[in-house]
């Protein structure tokens, strides 16, 4: 594509086929949208329209001022489906469209991230550069900007999602800074959608709605509103259907984008952020998914969305533009009025073309020059060097916008840098910590039941491994001349299964961990419901359960002791040994949310407890500064209560002189007593239930451990 040509400014836009190419004629734009200037007065007729989601539109309280120019209705001459629809008044009183929106105002608002270099540095740069601007109350404002011109962290920042980085100015919200509990106020809808797999789209709505409405709403009249969110949001359709894994297909990229805006929608909030809500949608859906949005913006709710340059019929739906470039704003105001304002600074746009294309070429030119001398080595000029923002900092426009913003601080008498301060209380939560580990066990219930991973695999796998193992010793642990080796092999390799298949619970919590972010710093829970729940109703069942088939089939197959007392103690050593060492898996995926990393370090962890178990070598070889590994060796503990209980108090044909000389095969490992060997190991078949104790001791450590790393994942910016 070409790039956009600069000219002498002019007050004209360019239009129509017919017309010279480089000709400026004094007509209204073609295919810009007519804007109608809402006034109190005419406000009371604008409402009374039927928006295209086939809402009655309740009153809305629009800011008045140059950013008020909102769209006037009607239907899209691109697509026909976009007409108004009757329908029932009912609906019109929609339970999530009661709260009406708010103006967010941001002056000098700038934001510094920390990070590590590739030289391991601590560096810090500056994604955003002493922006101001506002988002009216009933608006919907689209950001929009090169990739990586600062679009998510404008919005993490103004939805108080920023944990780590340094925030300086003011974020106000109608003219005040933002109060305790700012977040139960507001939606935030993630780029990638957050959304449980296993679970209908009824079932996610439903979660959002159980933990972030107040329990003083009735269980009623939350379902209600579940109701009313899915008929709003058209997804009656596929309301029961799952959302979709990678073994279960589900619903469609722009029933997931919707099911993820009506997660935010069922608490009724104030304004609703969006992080490139159409990314990834084909052209109609994402026009679908924008018409949504826009048609919440003229029931009240303030919409803030980030989007990369969307087709003309899409970017008719905006009422504000925030144009950004390297972190600074280049213009700001009506949506429709961006091509003016680009006509005054020399920029014309050419008939025919895409404004949105048209802005993004301009910036992204601007960007490309400044990329292209920074990387040769060459300064940069320093006319050419934020031309743009510089522009409109000195545009009426954008003197304006500041103005506005000043003021509003100083009404306000908010103290500078207050926002940073108060970013730390804006997260309160709806509900208390049992209603939460509630609703969470439930859903990790059903989640562990639905996904074959963790039901009928994890079962099956230990089931087979068990048969497996049972069918290499069947016959082999008697108590014949061979039989002892056969014994303390059978034992080493029982321990070895149920170790390392708790890996299999590393690649569970990773999947889980972009949601967790999402749904913590959404306020839907405290860390430690959602982790006393994941314990409780996740690590607990699918290790207990499978250990019992796998304890009860090797006993039998292989020929260990079956009474009740042998069979339950070599079960709860087997599952205790399993808990702990899936807490450890559960330490390291919190930790990291790279799977390999995951999968090295806790194998690593296995090895190295393994070797310092005593039994690969001898206790008294391992070199001193490993020897702490030996007491956190849970495969040792394991191991010493397997051998205890097979071999204390069993008696073995060990081959005598004249048998060995006979038959040389029979050359192995044989003591007479099994005592003999537990004693040359140093292992006391009275300490079974020390053992126990010490491995169920082991695994709150570790998930403590865990719960702090879970408690300190954040946001990266
Ligand atoms: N924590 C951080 N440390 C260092 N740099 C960061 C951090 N967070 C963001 N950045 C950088 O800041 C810039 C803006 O990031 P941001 O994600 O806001 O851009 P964006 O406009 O949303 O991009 P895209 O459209 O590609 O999603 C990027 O260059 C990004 O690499």
């Amino acid at each position: 594509m070409s790039s956009p040509r600069r000219r002498s400014p002019q007050k004209t836009v360019t239009s129509g086929s017919s017309t010279p190419k480089d000709v400026a004629v004094d007509v209204p734009a073609r295919a810009l949208p007519e804007y109608a200037v809402v006034t109190h007065a005419e406000e009371e007729t604008k409402d009374q329209k039927l928006s295209p989601l086939g809402l009655t539109a309740t009153p809305s309280e629009k800011a008045v001022g140059f950013l008020t120019e909102l769209p006037s209705s009607g239907t899209s001459p691109f697509d026909p489906e976009l007409g108004p629809k009757v329908l029932s008044p009912q609906r019109a009183k929609s339970s999530v469209l009661q709260t009406t929106g708010v103006e967010i105002a941001f002056h000098q608002l700038s934001l510094t991230a920390t990070y590590v270099s590739k030289n391991m540095k601590r560096k810090t740069r500056r994604i955003l550069k002493n922006i101001s601007g506002i988002t009216p109350c009933g608006s919907c404002t689209a950001l929009m900007g090169p990739s990586g011109c600062g679009k998510t962290s404008l919005l993490h920042t103004l939805a108080g999602k920023n944990a780590k980085s340094k925030i300086s100015g003011h974020i106000l919200v109608d003219g005040k800074a933002r109060e305790e509990g700012f977040s139960a106020k507001i939606g935030y809808v993630e780029q990638d959608d957050q959304l449980m797999g296993v679970m209908s789209v009824r079932e996610n709505i439903h979660f959002s709605a159980e933990l972030r409405l107040p329990v003083s709403i009735s269980k009623n009249e939350k379902r209600c509103r579940v109701e009313d969110t899915i008929e709003l949001l058209g997804l009656w359709k596929c309301a029961n259907s799952k959302i979709g894994t990678e073994m279960i297909r589900g619903v469609s990229g722009g029933e997931r984008k919707r099911c993820s805006i009506a997660m935010e929608l069922v608490v009724d909030p104030a304004v609703i952020f969006l992080d490139e809500p159409t990314s990834g949608l084909d052209a109609f859906t994402a026009h679908k998914v924008v018409e949504i949005l826009s048609d919440l913006a003229s029931h009240g709710k303030t919409v803030i969305l980030s989007i990369h340059q969307p087709r003309y019929t899409v970017f008719k739906l905006f009422d504000v533009l925030m144009l950004l470039a390297e972190g600074e704003m280049v213009y700001q105001g009506p949506a429709a009025k961006g091509a003016e304002y680009f006509a005054q600074i020399g920029f014309q746009c050419e008939p025919f073309n895409n404004p949105c294309d048209f802005f993004m070429d301009v910036v992204c030119d601007q960007v490309r020059r400044l990329d292209r001398q920074i990387s040769y080595g060459g300064s940069v000029h320093v006319q050419e060097m934020g031309f743009l923002a510089r522009s409109f900092k000195n545009s009426a426009e954008g003197k304006a916008i500041a103005g506005e913003c000043e003021a509003r601080v100083l009404d306000s008498g908010v103290a500078v840098d207050a926002s940073r301060r108060m970013d730390k209380h804006v997260r309160r939560y709806a509900t208390g910590f049992l209603h939460q580990f509630r609703t969470i066990s439930r859903r990790v219930f059903l989640a562990v039941m639905r996904n074959p991973a963790t039901s009928i695999f994890q079962v099956l796998s230990f089931l087979a491994s068990a048969v497996l193992l049972g069918a290499f010793f069947y016959g082999r642990l008697d108590g014949g001349p061979t039989a002892m080796q056969a014994h303390i092999g059978a034992m080493f390799m029982v321990a070895y299964m149920i170790i390392f298949s708790a890996i299999t619970s590393l690649e569970l919590f990773i999947q889980e961990r972009a949601l967790f972010v999402h749904e913590k710093t959404s306020g839907f829970y405290r860390t430690s419901a959602y982790f006393l729940a994941k314990v409780v109703c996740e690590i607990l069942p699918t290790r207990m359960v499978p250990t019992l088939f796998y304890a009860v089939v090797t006993a039998y197959m292989a020929g260990l002791r079956t009474d009740f007392y042998h069979l339950s103690l070599y079960w709860l050593t087997l599952t205790v040994t399993s808990i702990t060492s899936t807490s450890l898996c559960l330490l390291v995926s919190c930790a990291t949310s790279v799977y390999s990393a995951a999968f090295m370090g806790c194998g690593a962890f296995y090895i190295v407890f393994m070797l310092a178990s005593g039994f690969v070598l001898q206790a008294d070889q391992i070199p001193v500064y490993l020897a702490p590994f030996k007491y956190l060796s849970f495969y040792r503990y394991c191991l010493q209560n397997l051998l205890a209980l097979d071999l204390h108090n069993r008696v073995f044909d060990c081959p005598t002189p004249e048998e060995l000389m006979a038959d040389p095969t029979l050359v192995s490992i044989c003591l007479p007593t099994g005592d003999l060997y537990l004693q040359s190991q140093g292992i006391n078949p009275d300490n079974i239930w020390k053992n126990i104790g010490i491995l169920a001791a082991m695994t709150p450590a570790y998930l403590f451990i865990a719960y702090l790393f879970l408690r300190s994942l954040k946001k990266t910016t």
